[in-house]
């Protein structure tokens, strides 16, 4: 970019909300997500339309996930009403110091929506990736070019995904599992349900197909008892388990502590993170060696990242994660890991594919197992409105 151009972006003041627009989605998932939880065969949400003084469109994405935390569908509607007279006139970086102030008592899909839209729209005014923004050191600031420099020299251009195989019958698990490997995913996530003997039989068969060398990963969504979760991790102990999520309960935090003891597969937590202060508790009982931070259901982009500060200086690793969502809002979530070195296993990002219609002009390739990160000014995606 000419110098010319970043010193007239540096003095042009910030632009002004002038209007936000919600618009609700249903999209089929034709192979419908099995977990212990339930069965989603359709995803809805809401995508933010957010328009600046300056004509500038952002996109956000509010894709709540009831049985997990971060409040339901009617949550969300009911807080939009209240949420417009807030946040219009102000600046873009006004309306994000006060959701992140105010933010609280926002359901947190409605907050990720909201901090999405108003990044890809700053991010379209400093004509810098939604990733760069968020490896500056302050929001709030009208960056330098040479901080914008900095900030885009540290950044991933491509995120390594996992791919996720539902609880199926042992043999299509089988089958879709060499498939993803074939498809050059290096890491296969495996959802466990509460039948332990038919979980053990699944991981024996997918591990002796596979061969040493794929990640295998598996997610109890809080399936599992203690004792279930101690004779199930036992004996997945001589197939090299990357690790497992949330075997147990949620608010059994002292359950999860005790079975990091138990076993050398390490333990991750995924339902039991709400916000930065739910993570604070799991890093504060010792309760898991991993987290899964999904910023849809983690209060958005920035809060998520604090989360992923606190574990890495408790010696902790981060995977982020969609909650399936769109497009919109798994770009969001590409950028953030874009942003986070300090992320080094695979994030669970690679569900596009599981959406019948993904609501992006755009496409979000993954090759060989990984995403690439757009690089064009914010966001980088738009709404595909022949899609709605
Ligand atoms: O982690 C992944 O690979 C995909 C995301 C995923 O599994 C998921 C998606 C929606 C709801 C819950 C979960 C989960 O991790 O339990
Ligand atoms: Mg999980």
């Amino acid at each position: 970019m000419s110098t010319n151009r970043q010193d007239s972006i540096e003095r042009s003041p910030i632009p002004l909300v002038r209007d936000l627009d919600w618009h609700p989605y249903r999209i089929p998932l034709p192979a419908s997500f099995t977990s212990a939880h339930e069965e989603l065969a359709t995803r809805q949400g809401f995508i933010l339309t957010l328009q600046t003084s300056t004509g500038i469109i952002g996109f956000g994405e509010c894709a709540p996930l009831p049985k997990f935390s971060g409040g339901t569908i009617e949550d969300a509607q009911t807080s939009f009403p209240l949420i417009t007279p807030l946040i219009q006139g102000r600046s873009l970086a006004s309306a994000l110091e006060l959701i992140y102030q105010h933010g609280a008592t926002l359901p947190t899909s409605v907050i990720c929506a909201l901090e999405t839209a108003l990044l890809d729209a700053l991010g379209q005014h400093y004509q810098c990736s939604l990733a760069t923004l968020l490896a500056l050191p302050s929001l709030t600031e009208a960056p330098t070019p040479a901080l914008l420099q900095s900030a885009q020299a540290r950044l991933r251009e491509r995120v390594a995904t996992n791919t996720v195989v539902g609880s199926q019958s042992i043999a299509s698990t089988v089958t879709l599992a060499l498939q993803a490997i074939t498809n050059g995913y290096s890491c296969i996530k495996l959802k466990v349900g509460q039948d332990i003997e038919q979980a053990q039989a699944l991981v024996m068969a997918v591990r002796c197909t596979l061969g040493p060398e794929p990640h295998l990963r598996l997610d109890a969504n809080e399936a599992w008892d203690f004792e279930q979760a101690r004779t199930m991790l036992t004996a997945c102990e001589p197939y090299a388990i990357q690790y497992v999520e949330q075997p147990l309960h949620r608010t059994d935090l002292a359950g999860m502590a005790a079975l990091r003891h138990v076993t050398s597969i390490p333990i991750a937590a995924d339902e039991v993170l709400s916000d930065l202060t739910s993570a604070r508790r799991v890093l504060e009982a010792q309760a898991a060696d991993i987290l899964v931070i999904k910023p849809q259901l983690a209060g958005g982009l920035c809060s998520s990242r604090e989360i992923i500060r606190a574990a890495t200086a408790a010696g902790l690793q981060c995977v982020i994660t969609s909650t399936i969502e769109s497009g919109i809002g798994l770009a969001s979530s590409l950028h953030l890991a874009a942003a986070s070195p300090e992320i080094q296993l695979e994030c669970g990002l690679a569900t596009l594919p599981m959406l019948a219609d993904d609501l992006i002009q755009e496409t979000l390739p993954i090759q060989q197992g990984f995403l690439t990160v757009p690089t064009a000014p914010g966001l980088g995606v738009h709404l595909d409105r022949v899609a709605q």
